[in-house]
């Protein structure tokens, strides 16, 4: 059935997407609620952030042919050896540290110790989508709330478990959303 379509394939195909839609976005979206509970000072400086800004408004590997290349891309954004303090939750870190090279293969500069959408002709398409998504609603959420673990928890629970493609939370936590006054 060389270049056809069947309909397993495509069945396949939706799952596929799916999977690599729902998974990422809405589990990153997770962990960036819950690590932005656990730090209220990060939450603050986004909020001033937006308030400012907005002021009311290669290296060439010869691989063989068909090799199967699995990248760590855990590791390549936790190695200490790399990073600063790769274990603190500081989004700083990535403007503080920026290693960006330039790449004549994403037209650009990449920094390959942070590839969470991979690189190259088989990264994510829709990186274009999920970046603006992610960082317009944690921006709108962080404008308008005050993130917090239920009263008597200090923090939420950030222990995590494998998934299929990202890693998820081994225990799911209820979040406190409060107005910030305006
Ligand atoms: C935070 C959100 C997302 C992250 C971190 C993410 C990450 C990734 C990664 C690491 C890959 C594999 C790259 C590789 O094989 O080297 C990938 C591929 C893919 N992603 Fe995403 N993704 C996200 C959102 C989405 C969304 C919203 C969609 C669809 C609406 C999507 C569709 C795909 C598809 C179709 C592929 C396969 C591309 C190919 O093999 O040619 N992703 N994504």
């Amino acid at each position: 059935m060389r270049g056809k379509i069947s309909e397993e394939n495509v069945f396949y195909i939706v799952e596929n997407i799916n999977v690599a839609e729902i998974e990422t976005t809405l589990w990153s979206m997770e962990w960036a609620i819950a690590e932005l509970v656990n730090h209220p000072t990060v939450q603050q400086k986004i909020r001033d952030e937006i308030s400012t800004v907005l002021k009311g408004k290669s290296v060439i590997t010869q691989i063989p042919k068909e090799t199967k290349v699995v990248v760590n891309a855990w590791w390549l954004a936790n190695n200490p050896a790399w990073w600063n303090h790769p274990n603190e939750f500081r989004p700083e870190q990535f403007l503080e540290e920026d290693g960006g090279t330039e790449a004549a293969v994403a037209g650009g500069k990449v920094d390959f110790r942070y590839l969470p959408f991979g690189i190259g002709r088989r990264s994510c398409p829709e990186i274009i989508l999920a970046l603006p998504i992610l960082g317009l609603v944690i921006a709108k959420l962080v404008s308008n709330f005050n993130m917090q673990a239920p009263p008597g928890e200090g923090k939420v629970d950030t222990s995590e478990k494998g998934g299929q493609f990202s890693l998820h939370f081994a225990k799911h936590s209820t979040v406190v959303f409060k107005l910030v006054a305006a």
